[in-house]
């Protein structure tokens, strides 16, 4: 633990992401490949050391959202195929060519300006997108699907590799409207000359649920992390999710106090009789949110209501007793026979699961566990 000098950190189970996807692997049909999605730092877990593990346990092609996530990953020594779901820069063609990074087109004119950009020999794999209804990226209608695909037929280094769409409806238990869209791409389909080599539009969600529906590659997110996509579609899942990440602290200060005395900003918080209040180095500044107070961590494995407001750097805490200064505190995990889990967190913000890891912030340090043993320990403050 002397990577890092604030006894708050979280704690990444890399063989729960390896089995999440080598399980997806076992489950899906034949000739389907597992994209990884390790955008936002991997949703809060590490981008490199989960787009590693996922590589060793299958999965042939990353994901990220922006350029600079995929070029994080090349300088991190990470060489599998990349595909940038989001927006780039014309301007930017040239950098992804040269470091193998796969761009996401969905627009004729980003296309013809790249095209008056870049001349350069070496390869530019593209993946058309196509809005079959989600409304946020993607080409939506045959003539400027047809003016891209001319474009890039006519230009000696641009590639069409793939063709994808993302459903905006898949992790409700509802299917018309995840119908609806599949059915649209299946004729989007038909305007291209003929189909590229990779055709994808499943997320954890429709990959899960429907994995026929996936063609031949899905894009495996939150559920890579052991979190279903929503909690109504949780008990539709075909498999069990191992959940990958947990948050953890330690008592700095432990104090009694008398009825009546307060605790934090606002003194909202008033001992109601003889307490035991302790104080976590977690705060807001690291995704720990003010609107946590009054949820709950777990010391010596009980719940411990967290009192008064959330600072930017520390917590409060009511304590069953006295405990020792150094006591580890779960925020997320299990103690005992006590778990909060993501979900539990996610549903006390009124917010998705998908939030919660993303939110935890640089300046809390990741332990990776692989083989239940500590295999790298990242601290971003001081390693950047
Ligand atoms: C285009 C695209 N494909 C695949 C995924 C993975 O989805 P999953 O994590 O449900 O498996 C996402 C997640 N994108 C987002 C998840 O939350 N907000 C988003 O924009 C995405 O935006």
């Amino acid at each position: 633990m002397d990577n890092f000098h604030r006894d708050t950190w979280a704690e990444i189970d890399l063989d729960a992401i390896y089995d999440n996807v080598a399980n997806l692997r076992r489950f899906l049909p034949d000739g389907t490949q597992v994209m990884a999605v390790v955008k936002a730092n991997a949703y809060g877990h590490g981008d490199a050391q989960v787009a590693t593990t996922a590589l060793e346990a299958g999965a042939s092609y990353l994901a990220v959202a922006i350029l600079d996530e995929a070029l994080a990953l090349r300088q991190k020594g990470i060489n599998a195929p990349i595909l940038v779901l989001g927006a780039s820069r014309p301007a930017d063609v040239e950098l992804a060519a040269r470091h193998r990074i796969t761009l996401t087109v969905f627009r004729a004119d980003w296309l013809e300006e790249a095209a008056s950009i870049y001349n350069g020999s070496i390869p530019v794999h593209l993946h058309l997108k196509m809005d079959t209804g989600m409304g946020r990226l993607g080409v939506k209608d045959e003539e400027e699907t047809k003016r891209i695909t001319t474009l890039i037929d006519r230009h000696p280094s641009f590639i069409l590799e793939g063709v994808y769409t993302h459903f905006a409806t898949a992790d409700e238990v509802n299917t018309d409207y995840l119908s609806y869209q599949y059915r649209r791409f299946l004729h989007m389909l038909e305007w291209l000359p003929s189909r590229p080599p990779i055709v994808h539009c499943a997320n954890s969600a429709t990959v899960l649920r429907f994995p026929e529906r996936a063609f031949n590659m899905a894009r495996f997110g939150i559920s890579m992390y052991g979190l279903a996509p929503s909690p109504s579609i949780k008990p539709l899942l075909p498999y069990e999710l191992k959940e990958a990440f947990s948050l953890h602290s330690r008592l700095v200060h432990v104090k009694r106090l008398q009825p009546g005395e307060k605790v934090s900003y606002g003194a909202t918080y008033t001992a109601q009789e003889e307490e035991w209040i302790g104080t976590l180095p977690i705060g807001y500044a690291d995704g720990w949110l003010r609107r946590l107070q009054h949820f709950h961590v777990l010391v010596n494995g009980q719940k411990a209501p967290i009192v008064g407001r959330i600072c930017m750097d520390q917590c409060m805490i009511r304590l069953p007793e006295p405990l020792p200064i150094g006591t580890k505190v779960t925020l997320i995990g299990r103690q005992g026979d006590e778990f909060i889990s993501v979900d539990d967190v996610a549903r006390y913000l009124e917010t998705i699961n998908y939030e919660v890891p993303c939110t935890i912030s640089y300046r809390v340090p990741r332990i990776f566990f692989r083989n239940k043993r500590i295999m790298e320990v990242r601290n971003a403050v001081c390693h950047g």
